[in-house]
């Protein structure tokens, strides 16, 4: 089964408190940032914050990715040695342009990790995408290097860089997300979705989650730990649904036997594509149903 990775949780480096604490919200993979959330005067405080923390032991347990600034501002290369010397698992690009962007950084990963000692390749890779040019390259750039999990849309530097707003429908955001979807399960990784930014709307978040549940993402990043249980519980099939999973299984297994490639579930069709989807819903609920 591929490593969960349904909730993805910022927490802003500058921020000491969130950081001594955020593992007990139990969120899939634990995003320190370095970027956008941590002020000009902050940044060197925040990259020392985020260096102790990955090396904490409360931290060995838990994915953690760390969004680092660009490789061509003054902070990038600073902030990549602390993470990468760390021990971060991956290195989260914001601003994703061009596949360029994305070798550029692995190339200055290797030379860090060859420096420290730490096993050349071991640092993964997680591109931000989060522009229009970004969303023209996301094909390429979800191809641009065997370290990345994954791709992510940032929807705020996107909408503003396309002149919009985001709207609670996300229509602005169905060709992005799509483009997205459509690159990251070419390249055989990981999609993640934005952040929903307005923490107070349960209502909101629910609707957005079921939608990107419905384009086909892996999970989402979030700035909020009451989002996390909403997210799992939306992204986690329903008693039903396992249900018929099995049954399924059970009726494939048994057309096997039969020499059968094709048969009928209660009228339905069942063949190769419904039996994987099966048994991707009964992977699924290992780790929870839907309450
Ligand atoms: C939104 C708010 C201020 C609300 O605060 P509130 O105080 O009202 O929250 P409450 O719920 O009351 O907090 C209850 C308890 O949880 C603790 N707690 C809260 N949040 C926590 C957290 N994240 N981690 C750990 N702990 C947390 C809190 O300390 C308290 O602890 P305690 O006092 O002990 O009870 C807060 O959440 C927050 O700062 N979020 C992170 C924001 C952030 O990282 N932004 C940058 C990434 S987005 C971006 O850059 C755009 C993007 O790039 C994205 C893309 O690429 O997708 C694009 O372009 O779209
Ligand atoms: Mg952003």
């Amino acid at each position: 089964m591929s490593k969960l990775r349904r909730s993805m949780l910022f927490v802003p480096g500058a921020n000491a408190a969130m950081l001594s604490n955020t593992f007990i919200y139990k969120p899939d993979s634990i995003m320190f940032d370095l970027e956008d959330s941590v002020a000009l005067r902050e940044k060197d405080t925040a990259r020392m914050l985020v260096f102790n923390a990955l090396q904490h032991p409360f931290y060995q347990d838990i994915e953690t990715v760390v969004r680092v600034n660009p490789l061509n501002s003054e902070f990038g290369l600073k902030d990549l040695n602390a993470v990468v010397r760390g021990g971060a698992d991956v290195v989260r690009l914001a601003k994703t342009d061009s596949a360029e962007d994305v070798i550029a950084m692995e190339r200055a990963i290797i030379e860090i990790e060859k420096a420290c000692g730490r096993e050349v390749g071991s640092t993964k890779l997680l591109a931000a995408i989060e522009s229009a040019r970004g969303i023209n390259n996301a094909v390429e750039i979800a191809h641009a290097s065997e370290r990345l999990i994954g791709i992510a849309l940032g929807a705020e530097d996107y909408v503003r860089d396309i002149r919009t707003q985001r709207s609670p429908g996300g229509t602005e955001l169905l060709f992005a997300r799509c483009a997205i979807i459509q690159a990251a399960r070419a390249a055989g990784i990981m999609a993640f979705d934005t952040v929903y930014s307005d923490v107070n709307n349960e209502q909101g978040f629910l609707n957005e989650a079921e939608h990107i549940k419905q384009l086909g993402f892996d999970g989402k990043s979030l700035i909020n730990p009451r989002q996390i249980e909403l997210l799992h519980n939306v992204l986690a099939p329903s008693q039903a649904e396992v249900d018929h999973a099995n049954a399924v299984i059970e009726a494939a297994e048994e057309g096997a036997k039969q020499g059968l490639g094709v048969i009928s579930l209660n009228g339905k069709m069942v063949d190769g594509p419904i039996i994987d989807r099966a048994r991707w819903t009964l992977q699924r609920a290992q780790s929870g149903i839907k309450q």
